[in-house]
């Protein structure tokens, strides 16, 4: 069963170092049971916000994670949170057995037994040591150690970082074959946008410190379409407000916002945008004229 209350919660969320202000403020609800994709350039505060959701920074407004504060009640909130940031913060000096005794120390809701049997038939032995693996390897033993985790959250904060495209998306297919269910909610962050968007049921911009965008993805298509112009209607093409306009190899694409595709169909080409293309257009597009979406 799927919880009503949010999984997370935030409202307002403020954080500052110094006189920078890094999070202007956000608003936003994660339900259970779903997989949100927080997208960002470097720097745009993709870190800050987990980290303010794991209670490892202080920040201003209200955010709540499992009904709990996260930076007083960290503690209690991670019994149900699993948080791995990218497969090189292993510690590398340990040998996986001593790695899955500490995670049983750590974790109340780590089974080694089912990290173990997931690394059977794979390279990876219990006397290896993590400094002695294959980046492909650790990717293994990374994904090993999420899925013996019983966590109602499971944060992910750019997982497959160095890892080549087979491992990464063997990555995102086990994670979603054998872990999600509906009582569980992944975020995930990552600039390999593509390989994540068919798994997303969510999707949240954020560019800035601020959201520009945060929406189901099955109403992406309903809210924005693209279209690659016939020469001979570009003119008209423009004058329906695209919010964004690119040439790309001698053609003129376009994204709308709002406009229907039957307004658009005999213009030329309609298609609704992938994540990557609507993420080129929301980003750069001018920071006065871009609003949330809930
Ligand atoms: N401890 C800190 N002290 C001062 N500034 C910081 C600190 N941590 C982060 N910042 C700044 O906050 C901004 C957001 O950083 P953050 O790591 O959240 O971005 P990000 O979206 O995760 O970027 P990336 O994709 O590069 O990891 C950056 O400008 C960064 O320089």
């Amino acid at each position: 069963m799927s919880d009503p209350q949010p999984i997370v919660s935030a409202r307002g969320l403020r954080k500052r170092f110094g006189r920078n202000e890094i999070l202007h403020g956000l608003d936003f609800d994660i339900p259970a049971g779903r997989i949100y994709g927080l997208i960002g350039h470097n720097g745009a505060g993709k870190t800050t916000t987990l980290n303010a959701l794991l209670g490892l920074t202080s920040c201003e407004g209200e955010i709540r994670v499992l009904g709990r504060d996260p930076f007083a009640e960290r503690a209690r909130m991670m019994e149900d949170v699993a948080f791995i940031s990218d497969v090189a913060s292993l510690p590398r000096f340990l040998k996986v057995s001593d790695l899955f005794s500490m995670l049983t120390a750590i974790h109340p809701r780590f089974s080694r037994a089912r990290a173990e049997g997931f690394l059977e038939g794979t390279d990876v032995k219990a006397h290896h040591r993590v400094k002695h693996l294959s980046k492909g390897m650790i990717a293994q033993l990374h994904l090993a150690i999420v899925m013996a985790i019983d966590a109602r959250l499971l944060v992910l904060d750019e997982p497959t970082l160095g890892l080549d495209i087979t491992y990464r998306k063997r990555f995102y297919r086990r994670l979603l074959e054998d872990y999600m269910t509906e009582d569980r909610t992944l975020l995930i962050t990552t600039h390999q946008v593509d390989e994540i968007e068919f798994m997303l049921s969510d999707v949240m911009f954020i560019r800035d410190g601020a959201l520009i965008l945060h929406t189901p993805m099955e109403s992406v298509g309903q809210r924005y379409a693209q279209l690659i112009a016939e020469p001979a209607r570009l003119a008209e093409a423009e004058a329906l407000k695209p919010v964004f306009t690119e040439t790309r190899f001698g053609q003129t694409v376009l994204v709308y916002e709002g406009v229907p595709a039957e307004t658009l169909a005999p213009l030329g080409q309609v298609s609704t945008p992938t994540l990557s293309d609507l993420f080129v257009a929301l980003m750069q597009r001018d920071a006065g004229t871009t609003e949330a979406a809930r």
